[in-house]
């Protein structure tokens, strides 16, 4: 079985396959007469097709012991999809390129407290993976409306996903 180690997730790192939602290195701006500080624009959200529109949902996420074993991928092609901790805990965003339409290998990425994601629309991802042991809570924003939103792919060998040894 092949394995992935995870990465630290950054802007840079993250850019091919959509947006990391954090304030550190976001525009801000002092609103509400300075009682409060926007930090604007943060991702790109998407929603395309027949009655299409943004959903707000909170997903309650089981964690998944690791090393995780990743036989599956997805992807959204009419909307993008966001994770936003709800808990300040750490958890993975697994995405891989596309490649004539099939995902390529598998990149894993470790999102600190205080980040969340946003996969692009038709991002190949694995889906919400909370890790650490506890249940956790993601605000998510993805698209709702008609039509098929989900592309799944099966790796014929799968890959065994794991955390950076210690230092
Ligand atoms: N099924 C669902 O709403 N969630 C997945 O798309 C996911 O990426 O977790
Ligand atoms: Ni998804």
């Amino acid at each position: 079985m092949k394995t992935v180690t995870a990465e630290p997730l950054t802007k840079h790192a993250f850019r091919p396959f959509g947006d990391v939602i954090e304030t550190e290195g976001a525009e801000s701006l002092l609103i509400n007469g300075g009682m409060c500080r926007r930090f604007n624009d943060l991702a790109r959200v998407e929603a395309v097709g027949e009655g299409a529109r943004v959903l707000v949902n909170i997903f309650r996420a089981r964690p998944y012991p690791l090393p995780l074993k990743l036989a599956i991928v997805e992807r959204h092609p009419l909307g993008s999809q966001a994770f936003v901790p709800l808990q300040p805990r750490p958890f993975l965003a697994i995405v891989c390129p596309d490649e004539a339409g099939r995902p390529g290998t598998p990149r894993a990425f470790l999102a600190q407290p205080g980040q969340g994601v946003n996969y692009a629309r038709n991002t190949w991802h694995a889906v919400l993976t909370p890790i650490g042991g506890e249940v956790q809570d993601f605000l998510v924003i993805d698209r709702g409306g008609e039509g098929s939103n989900l592309e799944e792919f099966f790796f014929a060998d799968p890959f065994e996903v794991r955390l950076p040894e210690a230092p």
